[in-house]
Parts: C-alpha cells; sequence; structure tokens
C-alpha cells in the first residue's frame, strides 16, 4: 500500500511512513483501502463504500478541540473507570489504541497516556494524527508531554514496558450485532480493515501484571468478560460497559 497525494514536498515523509509502518508488506484485499494524504492529513479511504468518506485522525479542531476546551468531566463513565478524582491524573497505557479517541479524553482530563497500536493502517493514522498535533502551536507541547505512541502488538510491548504504569485500559475490536446504519461509519471501516482481535483474552494477564492500580476493559454490553475474568466492578453506558479490575486504590 502507498500513500496516494499531491504534494510532492511531502514525499520523504510520506515514504518515512510507508516505511516505518511497512505499509508496503500489508495485505489490502482487492485493493479495498487506499490511503490519502490531502491538506487535512492521512485518511484513509474504502473503495467500495465512497459514502462512508474518510476517516482521519483530528487531535487539533471539531470534536477534539471542543473535549480539551470543555474536558466532558470527571463524572463520565470513562474518567470513573480510570479512577479519575480530584488531583488524580493516572498515567495510563492504552493497549489498544485505534485512532486514538479514548486516549484523546483521557488525556483530556489529565492523564498521560502511552498507545500502542498494531495495525499498520491504523498506526500509520494515528502517527499523522500525532505528529500534526505534536506542531500545533496552541496544543503542541501539550500533546507531546501527554501523548505518545508505539507501533506493535500489546502481546509484546506490556511484556516488555519500563514505563510506571497506573492504568491499562483495553478495548479491543468485538463483533456488532448491529449491522445497520446505526453502526458508526468509522466502526464498520474498522471491522473490515483490523478483524475481530480474536486473541484480547491474553491481553488481561499482561496488563494486570504491568497496572499498578487498575485494568480498565471497554466491552459492548452484550460480549462476555475478558479472558472470562470477573471484573472487580462494572460501570454501564448505554451500549457498552467499562469492566475495572481493582489492583491498589487511587490515591495521589
Ligand atoms: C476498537 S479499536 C480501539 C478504539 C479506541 N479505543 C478509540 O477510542 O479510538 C481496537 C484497536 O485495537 C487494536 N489492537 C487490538 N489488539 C491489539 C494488540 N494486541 N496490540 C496493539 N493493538 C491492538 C486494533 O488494531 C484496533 O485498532
Amino acid at each position: 500500500m502507498i500513500i496516494h497525494s499531491p504534494f510532492a514536498e511531502l514525499r520523504d515523509y510520506l515514504a518515512k511512513i510507508e516505511q516505518q509502518f511497512n505499509l508496503a508488506a500489508w495485505h489490502n484485499p482487492n485493493n479495498l483501502f487506499q490511503l490519502h494524504y490531502d491538506e487535512l492529513g492521512l485518511s484513509l479511504h474504502k473503495t467500495d463504500e465512497k459514502k462512508l468518506g474518510a476517516i482521519r485522525v483530528d487531535f487539533v479542531t471539531g470534536a477534539a478541540a471542543h473535549r480539551r476546551k470543555f474536558g466532558g468531566g470527571k463524572g463520565q463513565a470513562i474518567a470513573k473507570a480510570v479512577g479519575l478524582n480530584k488531583g488524580v491524573t493516572p498515567t495510563v497505557l492504552d493497549g489498544t489504541a485505534g485512532l486514538g479517541r479514548d486516549a484523546f479524553v483521557l488525556a483530556a482530563l489529565g492523564c498521560k497516556v502511552i498507545l500502542h497500536e498494531r495495525n499498520p493502517v491504523v498506526a500509520a493514522l494515528l502517527y499523522d494524527g500525532l505528529q500534526r498535533a505534536y506542531q500545533d502551536a496552541e496544543i503542541g507541547a501539550w500533546m507531546k508531554e501527554n501523548m505518545r505512541m508505539e507501533f506493535g502488538s500489546s502481546h509484546q510491548l506490556l511484556p516488555r514496558s519500563t514505563d510506571d504504569i497506573d492504568v491499562v485500559y483495553l478495548d479491543p475490536m468485538y463483533p456488532h450485532r448491529d449491522k445497520s446504519a446505526l453502526v458508526k461509519k468509522e466502526m464498520r471501516v474498522f471491522q473490515d480493515l483490523v478483524g475481530q482481535d480474536l486473541d484480547a483474552d491474553g491481553l488481561l494477564p499482561d496488563a494486570l501484571a504491568l497496572a499498578n492500580k487498575r485494568v480498565v476493559v471497554k466491552r459492548p454490553d452484550y460480549a462476555p468478560d475478558l479472558n472470562h475474568q470477573k471484573p472487580s466492578m462494572v460501570i454501564a453506558t448505554k451500549k457498552n460497559r467499562f469492566d475495572v479490575y481493582i489492583k491498589a486504590a487511587m490515591k495521589n
């Protein structure tokens, strides 16, 4: 897979991304997926579903900017799940980063977040989104301080981590029941791009070994417990739940 772009001056940067994430070796079934780089950065397109539009990572404008300014509050389920309290801002390792949405929510709430992503195409999108954010005059320094990614599988990276991690956050893919338009476009593309993360159970023991305080697993409400392991507590939202495995109390 190569990155298409009208900008000749970006060839070196794009070649670096192609190389870093080994995009040439990635199996692109029937050339279904394409990567483009335009004035808004790197984006993914699915050629048989033009209506879906582009999928890209944007930490700087739109919904991300709003969230950064207004946070979303420590009352929201994800904040409760990772144990955010007054004065407590844990270091979180997001072992299944995807496009970094949840990681950004956590960073906006004050956490320092390390992101792991193993899918080369998703990792390239995430990397480019982070690079553009790092260069932003307003949030660049804050982003560099609070969000960094590592390309690879958490199956290898979690046991090797030397970071002092309070919380490991996991949100592996799980088969969606709902095939209707209700399933967000991004989720549908992800199903085809990434598959089902059938090896996700194996992440829990490594996550529990690494986290000082807790492991949080995001699941659709109908999914079984990860690794068939009962959580210490469950925080339910409309369609998802956060299974929380507590190791130690959150303190400053
Ligand atoms: C459901 S998405 C995560 C979405 C993410 N929480 C967000 O808010 O954008 C799951 C992602 O985890 C990645 N993933 C699954 N297992 C992984 C592993 N063992 N190591 C690294 N990434 C993994 C998949 O490639 C996929 O991109």
